[in-house]
């Protein structure tokens, strides 16, 4: 399985946007990829926005039509453009982390952010519009963001978001296909494997408070399951916790 050449833009207002946009006018083959050294309205999760300085860091979303996956196994594409970006971004520095369900993390700070866009007929997936941001080349971060860091803050050095691009893609390619053939154990394992404090007491909140727990599982359908300190087991869903970092 490849993907197609990658469809290069100066400037968009949002890769997930256009690509959308362009799967609605034509067919767009499976995995193509979109990529763009400006963003006007980059979006983030919830809402949120996301920072980007033109021309320094990788924004690119790529489509697939999983019409085999159930909404209810949808963790699996966040799992899949995860484990991509957290494979790659290790063969340039250590302390690279996922971040429940799919932020990527180096030590406490956030290089990395996806935002997924699915859609449905009837209970499956007919078309997921995946698009990240990784900050490669960006030295200064002049937005509210909490906690950003790039690679070149990391190491000291410049990357070519081309090439980053095509690194990552090949992993996508890869993952995409043992989720294709349902081959899921080496994803899931790896995902657990990579997550970010996955080990001891952290601090989370829910809507309750401010509790301490360790993560003792993530369910297949991305349930996040904690045991806080007096060996209680709570299920959490995207959204309902947040980590205190
Ligand atoms: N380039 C960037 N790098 C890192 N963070 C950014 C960048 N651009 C925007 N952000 C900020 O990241 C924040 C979202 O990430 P964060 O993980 O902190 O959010 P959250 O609200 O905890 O949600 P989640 O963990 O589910 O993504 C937004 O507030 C956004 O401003
Ligand atoms: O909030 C997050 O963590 C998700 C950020 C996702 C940003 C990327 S940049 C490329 C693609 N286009 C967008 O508008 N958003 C995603």
């Amino acid at each position: 399985m490849t993907y197609p050449e990658p469809i290069v833009l100066a400037e968009t207002t949002s890769t997930n946007t256009y690509l959308a946009a362009l799967c609605q006018k034509e067919a767009c083959a499976e995995l193509t990829t979109v990529y763009s050294s400006f963003q006007s309205a980059g979006r983030g999760q919830r809402g949120n926005s996301w920072e980007s300085e033109a021309g320094k860091n990788l924004l690119f979303s790529f489509v697939v039509y999983p019409e085999f996956l159930e909404a209810h196994r949808q963790f699996y594409l966040s799992q899949v453009t995860a484990l991509a970006l957290h494979d790659v971004l290790s063969s340039y520095t250590e302390g690279i982390s996922i971040k429940w369900p799919n932020d990527i993390y180096w030590k406490d700070k956030k290089i990395c952010g996806t935002l997924i866009e699915n859609d449905l007929t009837g209970i499956h997936i007919s078309r997921s519009i995946s698009g990240t941001g990784v900050n490669l080349n960006q030295e200064r971060f002049l937005s509210d963001a909490p906690n950003p860091v790039s690679l070149c803050q990391i190491t000291g050095n410049q990357y070519n978001p081309r090439e980053i691009l095509e690194q990552i893609m090949e992993k996508v390619t890869e993952y995409y296909q043992l989720l294709k053939e349902n081959r899921t154990e080496v994803q899931e394992t790896r995902y657990k494997e990579a997550l970010y404090r996955k080990e001891g007491l952290h601090l989370f909140r829910d809507k309750d408070g401010d509790f301490r727990a360790r993560i003792a599982d993530i369910e297949p359908n991305g349930r996040l399951i904690l045991e806080d300190e007096d060996g209680q087991t709570r299920g959490y869903l995207f959204k309902e916790v947040e980590y205190i970092l």
